[in-house]
Parts: structure tokens; C-alpha cells; sequence
């Protein structure tokens, strides 16, 4: 809703109100209208002031209300008739002006910004473009490159930002909505027509053409496939070639298509996934709003390697008292100058000083014993990890959280190292830990809600994403990827390269596919996990017996690429070639080609031709399936915590929503058959075989995903 007052004796006051953010929903919209025809008919009324409860002008349209029909007086001619008004209109904007509420303030003829805001046309984030005339009007008002920024990215600006691109008029850092009154009385009675933003000319450059051919092509190499992207620049260049009616005409079209499009439909369910995964619950039936956080002011880092610097920076980064430990002391100094290389780089980059003093530096375990939480990042070795986690249970203070980075290994045996196992949890990072957003917070039998919520508060604090999930073998993200990755392997024994199976997967969407990412991670991770688990054995015995081990079909290849020593880009030579190590060029390898077909004549494969189809389907759908598995097993509490920690962490592509939503677009029922027709081809594969819940799903006329939990609920109380 809108509230409308009379301030001053001659301003109208509209103040939005729609908590939490002042979504422009269906019934505010109405009460916009209703209030701008009463301020319009008062005479005493000589100017407007649009502004939002609570500090806030609005977070745009209500993204709720795509999903159905929707009501109430559209958007667009209700910011027309704002800019047509006989009296001025002043946006008051303070908190965030986003989308929607955007195009609503450039309607008006003043906007006034507090310097906190932020405003900004994040509708490609949901698979749209600014679709209520800010595709024609921000070019106009601030010039073709900008708006291509803005509105390609859909990024948020601060107020000094707008204010310098002219996006607003003055920024203020008293009292928004008194100093936009105030400015309305000034302005009232002035002509207003050089203030109608629809009638400007847009000024392009001159190179016009040059400008939107570059812009395309670097928007069509970063958009992964994504269309919104795409329908951005085309609006924008309507608005730098077309006379603004026909702009909106072609703004119209390409939204028409947007809206009705998967994409948009995956994006707004994964906007909201987002904010679901905050509501983290555990079996136990612990949640996020009957589970307090404990503060912490001071945290450790066990273990200087790439993921525990990239930990430290993190936290320093976020204001933290850090306490960096590595016990070697070469490492260490090598360790401290790369840290402060990180710290220096991201200050740079952000505006700000280095946090350089927030973290201590020590060689010795005994300097975390004042700390509240401490992250232990060694080498991915349990014998090592359960060391630590004693040494660390005997030093610290008492009360102190102990989390373990790894990223698969089980928390349990860990807490059981400890005097205070519910003060153990997994904080999984992924790499570069300062930079990726996902962070798995994972919770073992034993795990208090506490232990939890601290780790969940702690990641935010640090800008994750962070998804709580059980304790089983490589949690979730890493769980789904063994599936996925075997698929891949099988794929080149029976006939793919490894270029054309990421070419598939590229072509999906990922920022890589699964062989270059794994020449990008190392090979020899794995290798030493699978040797660790007596999977990868040194010089097997030949014949059919090296590809079924414990009892089920397994391909050495990638064991045999690193017994040649090729690890990847690291050594210059995986499943690709470089040019030197560490070089991120990769090229096809002739040597593999040769190496894969003696490979299959040893094992009497015959190489078969393999398609898109059948790459796309084996592989995302063995992950899928065990994304079921996961849900089945209460690992994950609901599909939205699987697509977050796939779109965060193993860069599935955004506009497909995740690959539990990605599910439901393709179909249950057809995922379920094709399982089943690769399981029957591949009975050795247990990963093929489509699980219990997929298949309950299905038989429940596969309901929506928003109603999967419930299904979920009735199958694992059968269990
Ligand atoms: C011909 C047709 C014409 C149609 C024209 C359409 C053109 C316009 C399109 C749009 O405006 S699309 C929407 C654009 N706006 C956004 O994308 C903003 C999205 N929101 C955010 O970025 C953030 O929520 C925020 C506003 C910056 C606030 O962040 P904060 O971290 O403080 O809180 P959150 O947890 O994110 O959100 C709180 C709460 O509010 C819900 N919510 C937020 N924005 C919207 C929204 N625009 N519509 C509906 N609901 C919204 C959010 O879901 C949270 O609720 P819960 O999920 O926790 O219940």
C-alpha cells in the first residue's frame, strides 16, 4: 500500500508501504495511482514527493506476483502518468531503489538520493530487462555506455556513483524525505518540460555501431547462454537508434519473450532458493530462528596452504582478528607474503586500507588458545586432521568452536577427537576461498544448533552463501560431482574426447567442462583420495578386472594420466596440453587421443560415436539422481540448499536454476525413464539407478519443486 499526506501545506507525500522492502506489488501500485490523482486534483497541492517507509524506497517490483496473472494498473502507464503531471515529482531515495522503483524514479522529475543508497536495474539477475521504460530512459539520461553497464550487469550503484553518472540530482546526508520536501516547494510552479527524461535525445558516441557490436560480443561470451543479457543491449540500442515510442515498442517485445521464457522462471525460483537456504533446519528439527548464534571477535586459521590463506584473507577482509598458523616456517613467510599480496590486491580494488594488521601470524598451535572459532585447513588427510583437532581440543579456551575445511571427510571422526564434539561443524570452502561464495557449513551427528548458527552467522559475516548440510562422503556439492565426473570417464572409454564432452557441458553452460576443470583443481586430488580408499591401485592387474573394482564398474584413466605425472595445468599436461605449467590455455592433446584408443583396444572397447544428448543426459542426470539420494538420505533439507551449492560452487549455470530445478524442467518422469534406460545399459553403474524418492516423485504426478519437501517428509518417515 501507499500512504498519502499533505506535508509543508503544499507538498503531497507518498510514502510506499509494503514491508519488508516496499515491493511495488499490485496494491501499492493502485494507491501510486490513486495518490497522484488526489495530489493532482488538490489545488493547495503544488509539487509530490514519492518516498518508502522504513528508510527504504523500494526494492522494485514483486517478484512474487510473476509467477501468476498479474493485476492491478501496470507499471508503465502508471510511471508515464508521473512524468506527464502538471506538478513536479520528486523521488525521496533512501535504502534502495532497485528495478521496478528505478524506472518508477526515473519517471519523475527530481530524484534526490540519501548517500547510502543504493540504486540499480538488476532485472538481468532474474532473467528480465528493465521492462517499464528504464531500458529507454536511463540511456537518455545518462548516456549509452553507462546504461549498458548498469543494465547489462543489472549492478548496484552507490549514491555518489549515480550522482556523478547524473543518474540523480543531490545527494544528502540528513534527512531524505524532509530535504526532497523541501526541494519540492522550491521547484513547484517551474516549467517542467526539460525534466520528462522520455523526451530527451540519446546521446550515443559516434561510433554507435563499434559500440554495441563489442558490447554483444563480450555480453554473448559472458552470458553462458543466458538471454536476458542479450535482450539488454538490444533495448538499449533501440533506445540509441529509435524515437522513444517505438523504443518502448521494441522494450515491450523483447520483454514479452523474456517474461514468457525458462530462464526468467529458473532465475526468480533461484532468487528465492537464495533466501530459503538462510532457513536452515536440522533433522533434529534445530532451526535458523530457534538457534542463537554465539559472537565471534576472534577466529584462527590451522594451516597456510592455498584454501587457509585464502580463509584468513576472507576473514581479515570482513573485519576479523585473525590468528594464522602454519608450523613450518619456510611455509609460513611464503604464507604471510601471499596473504598480504591478497589483502593489498582486494583493498586496491575496493577503495579501502589493507587489513593487513588484523592477522597475527604464529608457527606454533598454542597461539589460538585465547581464539572463539577456529578453521583448520591442513592437508586433506584424516590421520592429520584428527591430530590437530586433539592438539586443538587440549589447547583452546573453553567454549571454543572447532571447524574443519574439509571438503568431504567425515566431521564425525573429527568431533570424536574433542572434549566438546557439539562444538564441531564443517566450514567447507571452496576455492579461492576469498573469492568463491559458497560455503558448506556442515553439522555431524554430534553438531549443536549452536555450533551451527555461529558457523551460518559467521559466514554471512564474511559475504557466503553458506548452506547448512549433513555429514556424509563429500557432503553435497562433492557427493553430486563423483557421479557426474565417473559419467565423463565412462563417456571416453566408450568413445568421447575429453574436448567434446566439456564442449556439451560449455555449450549447457558451465564456465567449464568437467575435464578442463578438473585439469583446473588437479588430478592428483582425487588420485590420492582413490588411493586412500583402495580404488586407484598402482600397475593393476590387466584385463577386465581394472575397470570393475568393489564390485562395480570403474574407469583408471584418470589414475593412469597421473602416473604419468600429467596432474593438470599445474604440470602442464591432463586431459589437455599446455604450453608451459601453470599456463591456463588448454589445447587438445594428440598423445591422449593415442593414449585413449590403445587404452580401449587393451580393454577390447569398441569406440562408439556418442552425442550431445547422450553426454548431457548421463552426465547431469547420474548428479541428479544422486541429488535425490541426498534428499532422500536428509543430507540436504530441500532441493533449493542442492541448486544453491551448484550455481555458488560448481558454476552450473544460473539461468537453469540449479540442477534439482533444472529436474523439473526437463520432467520427473523423463529424467526417471532415461535413468533407467542408461541403468539398463549400464547395470555395473549404480549411480544410473534411478533412486527411491525420484521415483515417489514422479508417482505423485511430479509436484511442483516449492512442494518437493513435503514428499520428502512422507518418504523418509517411512524409512
Ligand atoms: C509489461 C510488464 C512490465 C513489468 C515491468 C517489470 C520491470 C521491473 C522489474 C523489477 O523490478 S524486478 C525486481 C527488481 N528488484 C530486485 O531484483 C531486488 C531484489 N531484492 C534484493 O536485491 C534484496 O532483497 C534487497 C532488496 C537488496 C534487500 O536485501 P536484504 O539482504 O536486506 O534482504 P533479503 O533477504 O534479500 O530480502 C528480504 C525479503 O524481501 C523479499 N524481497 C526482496 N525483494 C523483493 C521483491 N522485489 N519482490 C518480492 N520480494 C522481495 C525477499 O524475498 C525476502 O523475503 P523472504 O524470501 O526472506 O521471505
Amino acid at each position: 500500500m501507499a500512504q498519502y499526506t499533505r506535508v509543508s501545506g503544499s507538498v503531497g507525500l507518498i510514502t510506499l508501504q509494503s514491508p519488508p522492502v516496499n515491493a511495488l506489488s499490485a496494491a501499492v501500485r493502485q494507491a501510486i495511482v490513486d495518490s497522484m490523482q488526489r495530489a493532482l486534483s488538490e489545488p493547495e497541492v503544488k509539487s509530490v514527493v514519492i518516498c518508502g517507509q522504513n528508510g527504504l524506497f523500494s526494492g522494485g517490483a514483486d517478484i512474487k506476483e510473476f509467477r501468476g496473472q498479474m493485476s492491478g494498473p501496470p507499471l508503465i502507464p502508471m510511471i508515464h502518468a508521473i512524468e506527464a503531471s502538471s506538478k513536479p515529482v520528486v523521488a525521496a531515495i533512501e535504502g534502495i531503489a532497485l528495478g521496478g522503483a528505478l524506472e518508477l524514479a526515473l519517471g519523475c522529475h527530481y530524484r534526490i538520493a540519501h548517500s547510502k543508497a543504493r540504486v540499480g536495474l538488476p532485472e538481468v539477475t532474474l532473467g528480465l530487462l528493465p521492462g517499464a521504460g528504464g531500458s529507454q530512459r536511463l540511456p537518455r539520461l545518462i548516456g549509452v555506455p553507462a546504461a549498458l553497464d548498469l543494465i547489462t550487469t543489472g549492478r548496484h550503484v552507490t549514491a555518489a556513483e549515480a550522482l556523478k553518472f547524473g543518474l540523480v540530482d543531490q545527494i544528502t546526508d540528513h534527512n531524505t524525505v524532509n530535504v526532497a520536501v523541501k526541494f519540492a516547494q522550491r521547484v513547484a510552479g517551474q516549467p517542467l518540460d526539460a525534466r520528462r527524461i522520455s523526451t530527451y535525445p540519446c546521446l550515443s558516441p559516434p561510433d554507435v555501431d563499434v559500440l554495441f557490436e563489442e558490447v554483444m560480443q563480450r555480453v554473448r561470451r559472458t552470458a553462458r547462454g543466458a538471454i536476458a543479457p542479450i535482450a539488454c543491449v538490444q533495448a538499449v540500442r533501440a533506445a540509441a537508434t529509435l524515437p522513444y515510442n517505438q523504443g518502448m515498442e521494441r522494450e515491450r517485445e523483447l520483454m514479452a519473450t523474456l517474461s514468457t521464457s525458462g530462464q526468467t522462471r529458473a532465475l526468480q525460483y533461484f532468487f528465492f532458493a537464495q533466501r530459503a537456504v538462510g532457513r536452515w533446519s536440522m533433522p533434529s528439527g534445530a532451526r535458523w530462528d530457534t538457534s542463537k548464534p554465539r559472537p565471534v571477535h576472534k577466529a584462527a586459521v590451522i594451516g597456510l596452504g592455498t584454501m587457509g590463506r585464502g580463509i584468513a584473507v576472507a576473514l581479515a577482509q570482513a573485519g576479523f582478528s585473525v590468528v594464522a598458523v602454519e608450523t613450518q616456517e619456510k611455509q609460513l613467510m611464503e604464507a604471510k607474503q601471499a596473504i598480504s599480496g591478497m589483502l593489498e590486491r582486494g583493498a586496491k580494488r575496493r577503495g579501502v586500507a589493507p587489513a593487513l594488521d588484523k592477522i597475527n601470524y604464529g608457527c606454533n598451535i598454542q597461539s589460538v588458545a585465547h581464539v572463539d572459532l577456529v578453521i583448520e585447513a591442513v592437508f586433506e588427510d584424516m590421520a592429520l586432521k584428527k591430530k590437530v583437532f586433539q592438539q586443538l581440543s587440549a589447547v583452546c579456551k573453553p567454549g571454543t568452536f572447532l571447524c574443519s575445511n574439509t571438503s568431504g571427510l567425515d566431521i564425525d571422526q573429527l568431533a570424536c577427537q574433542t572434549r566438546n564434539p557439539e562444538l564441531v561443524v564443517g566450514m567447507h570452502f571452496f576455492a579461492p576461498a576469498h573469492v568463491m561464495k559458497l560455503l558448506e557449513v556442515v553439522y555431524g551427528p554430534k553438531s549443536s544448533p549452536l555450533a551451527v548458527a555461529t558457523a551460518m552467522q559467521l559466514g554471512k559475516k564474511i559475504g557466503k552463501v553458506s548452506v547448512a548440510v549433513g555429514n556424509c562422503r563429500g557432503f553435497v556439492g562433492n557427493r553430486m560431482l563423483k557421479p557426474y565426473l565417473e559419467q565423463a570417464l565412462f563417456l571416453l572409454e566408450e568413445g568421447a574426447t575429453p574436448e567434446f564432452v566439456d564442449q556439451v557441458l560449455e555449450e549447457f553452460g558451465f564456465a567449464m567442462g568437467v575435464f578442463r576443470m578438473s585439469d583446473l583443481s588437479g588430478l592428483d586430488v582425487g588420485w590420492k583420495v582413490r588411493m586412500a580408499d583402495g580404488l586407484a591401485v598402482p600397475n593393476p592387474t590387466t584385463g577386465q578386472a581394472t575397470r570393475l573394482r568393489q564390485g562395480r564398474r570403474y574407469s583408471p584413466l584418470g589414475d593412469l594420466l597421473c602416473e604419468q605425472g600429467r596432474f593438470g595445468q599445474k604440470t602442464g599436461r591432463g586431459w589437455y596440453q599446455y604450453n608451459k605449467p601453470g599456463s591456463q590455455v588448454a589445447k587438445p592433446d594428440p598423445w591422449l587421443h593415442s593414449f585413449l584408443d590403445e587404452y580401449r583396444a587393451w580393454h577390447a572397447l569398441v569406440a562408439r560415436r556418442i552425442d550431445h544428448q547422450e553426454v548431457l543426459e548421463r552426465c547431469l542426470y547420474s548428479m541428479i539422481n544422486e541429488g535425490f539420494r541426498i534428499l532422500e538420505d536428509g543430507i540436504a533439507a530441500g532441493p533449493e540448499d542442492i541448486d544453491v551449492i551448484y550455481v555458488f560452487g560448481y558454476s552450473w549455470p544460473r539461468h537453469r536454476g540449479g540442477p534439482m530445478f533444472y529436474a523439473t524442467t526437463v520432467g520427473l518422469n523423463k529424467v526417471l525413464e532415461r535413468l533407467e534406460h542408461y541403468h539398463q545399459a549400464h547395470p555395473d553403474v549404480p549411480s544410473l539407478q534411478p533412486c527411491d524418492l525420484l521415483r515417489k516423485l514422479v508417482a505423485s504426478g511430479s509436484p511442483p519443486i516449492q512442494k518437493w519437501r513435503e514428499v520428502i517428509k512422507k518418504v523418509r518417515s517411512q524409512l
